[in-house]
């Protein structure tokens, strides 16, 4: 994969709020830095209208859109978010790779033709992926957002896991028996090793060019890492995670890159494996709620930057109820002064209270200011 990108990275305008790259680093800082899972989309009334009805794919390749709506909570919650994260999705990796996907209203992603037969894996294996070219509209939305954030906060570039990506191109969607994706790996295990393998290089390439665009810090969603036993996400999910962690910064030397660029993974309910991926590579390990703060941070023992993991459900309680659960979760990861990011354990969902959030968020900063 080779070509390069056209960005004057010299005018990206001066980050002002760097509290999220500090932590994120491990460095001690003045309060834990916040931000939300999710904190761009349904849930907020102004998202609806830039989308406008609009095709959920559409608004994503529509860069002055996507800026406006991944800048859209940071508005709305000035002051209370220390990063935006681009909008987009981790379905972009399939599609790059030769595969349609559609989102449906009220159904979420599906994929007309799944991979079933080791003859649709092949052609997606044959099929030359151009990171630059097929991915081009998604380092446009990032380079115009990081542009538009005027250095307000970091902005975060994100993919999919090796092994969450597979599951959606061979299930077609979202699942609850993972069928097809526990056949690939149980059946084919080689050739599915080969399509994670070709997954993992296209993640790399994809973190990387949208760092040149203008990320400065990345997630990888690995979040179906918790429908695989313990054995099995070893075999095929941290084998590859790694592979990012390792690969990217030495891709982005390669591109003339030398800044540090935290990154973080999120394997949602891969409890089993926290001991492993603290020593994976990554700054950050995001948690999600299944997690008591306290053991976390005992098995971390300081080796990475711990994110997380309120139960987004607690914003349908009370005040009091939110107050009590994000003082204990802060608490819980030491005080936040060090080596901890506020988030949810995963995404918010469409029918939160934005004041709700806010609510959320002024607590994180009064409790994590103490
Ligand atoms: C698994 C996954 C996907 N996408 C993503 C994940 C990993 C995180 C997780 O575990 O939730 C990641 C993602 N998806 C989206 C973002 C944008 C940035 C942000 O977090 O604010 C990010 C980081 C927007 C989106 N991605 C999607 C929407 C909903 C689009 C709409 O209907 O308007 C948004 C805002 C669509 C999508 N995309 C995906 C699903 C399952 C859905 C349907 C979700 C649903 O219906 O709740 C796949």
């Amino acid at each position: 994969m080779s070509g390069t990108q056209s960005v004057d990275r010299e005018s990206f305008p001066v980050l002002k709020n760097d509290l999220m790259l500090r932590a994120a680093r491990g460095e001690a800082v003045e309060r834990p830095p916040c931000w939300i899972m999710r904190q761009a989309g349904r849930y907020l009334p102004e998202y609806h209208e830039a989308k406008a009805g609009r095709d959920f794919f559409e608004t994503c390749r529509d860069a002055e859109v996507a800026a406006e709506i991944t800048i859209q909570p940071v508005r709305r919650y000035r002051g209370l978010l220390d990063a935006a994260i681009i909008f987009s999705d981790i379905l972009v990796i399939p599609q790059a790779m030769g595969m349609k996907v559609e989102l449906i209203e009220g159904k979420g992603p599906h994929f007309p033709e799944p991979l079933r037969t080791p003859e649709d894996v092949e052609k997606v294996l044959n099929y030359k992926v151009d990171v630059l070219k097929e991915l081009d509209w998604a380092f446009k939305a990032i380079t115009l957002t990081r542009m538009q954030l005027q250095g307000e906060v970091p902005l975060f570039g994100f993919c999919g896991g090796p092994w969450t990506l597979l599951v959606y191109m061979s299930e077609g969607g979202g699942s609850r028996l993972f069928r097809f994706a526990k056949q690939w790996i149980n059946e084919y295990p080689e050739l599915s090793h080969k399509l994670l393998q070709k997954i993992t290089d296209v993640a790399i390439e994809f973190l990387a060019q949208q760092v040149v665009a203008g990320a400065q810090i990345l997630q990888v969603f690995e979040s179906w890492g918790g429908e695989l036993s313990s054995a099995d996400f070893d075999e095929f999910s941290l084998p590859y995670l790694k592979q990012i962690a390792e690969k990217v910064p030495k891709r982005l030397l390669e591109l003339g890159i030398t800044e540090n660029v935290p990154m973080t993974v999120f394997a949602k309910g891969s409890w089993y494996a926290l001991d492993k991926l603290c020593s994976s590579g990554y700054q950050t390990v995001s948690l999600d709620w299944s997690w008591d703060p306290e053991e976390a941070v005992k098995i971390n023992n300081n080796r990475v930057t711990l994110q997380g993991n309120l139960d987004p459900g607690a914003i349908y309680g009370t005040n009091e109820i939110i107050t009590k659960k994000t003082e204990k979760m802060i608490k819980g990861f030491g005080g936040g002064k060090k080596n901890y990011i506020v988030n949810f354990g995963h995404g918010t969902h469409p029918f939160m209270d934005t004041e709700k959030i806010r609510f959320f968020l002024e607590e994180c900063h009064r409790i994590g200011s103490a």
